[in-house]
């Protein structure tokens, strides 16, 4: 459904984005994290065609983003990361304006998602809190309901019952088999909407990890409180990795629990306690602090 290939913008100093490829499957969740100024914003403005490509190409359904904007612009369902209101309208003048540009005559979709968003459009968009904006900006990239769907940040300014409504979205578009690339901040969001996730740095991308993957490979937490301190130092002996705290030890373990479960049936143990891995972490992992 698009595809990214060799994609280079160089906007000097080791600024922009270099030599990136990935694609997104139609049916397809895939999100892209990144810290501050590590190029999603610059990735998101290629597919909407708003800038060119230095080198590569950028795709989507097979037409060329640049030279094909007004189909694309038209047809996917944009959310930018700052939207440019005019600021005197109302919310629901401005969304019958955008309506109207875009050709979209039946506004029940519009009033389904402002209803189920909690939007009060009535008023001047100047007079609006950041969150009320966002809501909005979701509300037109959303109301024609199309088949792809480009969102930077779609929950910036958005409180946390809202990221769960969002999260609720995201989950019937994918049962209705649309096509979303999205950035975030929220490792919580990525988690629980996406299939994939492209974690990027420097313009350049680090990872591209399945997320059901990524949950089953991921570290555990495990946190051993032993009868004895005897048996503490032996089971330390025996992992010189682990932390101690008092008569409980702290380790990380990838994949199954097997072994050490079968190792700890040897000790008496008073508690036991596992967490796996967050997103958060493996994700700083990638950045190496
Ligand atoms: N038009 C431009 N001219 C010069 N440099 C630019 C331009 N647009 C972006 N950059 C630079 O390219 C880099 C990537 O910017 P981009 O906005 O894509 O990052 P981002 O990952 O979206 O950041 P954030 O998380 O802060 O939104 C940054 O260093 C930015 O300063």
């Amino acid at each position: 459904m698009i595809e990214i290939c060799h994609l280079t913008k160089d906007y000097g100093n080791h600024r922009g984005v270099f030599d990136m490829s990935f694609q997104i499957h139609k049916g397809e969740i895939l999100g892209i994290l990144g810290p501050n100024g590590s190029g999603k914003t610059t990735i998101i403005r290629h597919l909407m065609g708003f800038i060119k490509p230095d080198q590569g190409t950028v795709q989507i359904q097979g037409k060329d983003c640049f030279q094909e904007a007004a189909f694309i612009q038209q047809n996917v369902g944009y959310l930018p990361g700052e939207i440019a209101f005019m600021d005197d309208m109302t919310g629901m003048n401005f969304i019958h304006l955008i309506a109207k540009l875009k050709g979209i005559h039946d506004l029940s979709y519009a009033h389904w998602l402002i209803n189920f968003l909690e939007l009060n459009a009535q008023g001047q968009i100047k007079r609006m809190s950041k969150g009320m904006k966002q809501k909005i900006g979701l509300v037109i990239a959303l109301m024609h309901d199309p088949a792809i769907l480009i969102l930077d940040e779609p929950t910036s300014g958005l409180d946390p019952l809202m990221q769960m409504k969002f999260i609720e979205l995201m989950k019937k578009a994918k049962q209705q088999g649309k096509t979303v690339f999205m950035s975030s901040h929220i490792f919580e969001e990525i988690e629980n909407v996406c299939d994939r996730v492209v974690i990027i740095k420097e313009g350049q991308v680090v990872t591209i990890e399945d997320m059901e993957q990524l949950k089953h490979h991921r570290y555990k937490h495990y946190e051993i409180q032993f009868h004895s301190l005897l048996e503490m130092e032996k089971f330390m002996y025996q992992h010189p990795d682990a932390k101690r705290h008092q008569q409980t030890v702290s380790l990380l373990v990838k994949g199954s629990p097997d072994q050490l479960i079968k190792e700890l049936s040897s000790y008496t143990i008073d508690d036991f306690n596992v967490q796996p891995q967050s997103l958060e972490e493996i994700f700083l992992q990638y950045y190496g602090e």
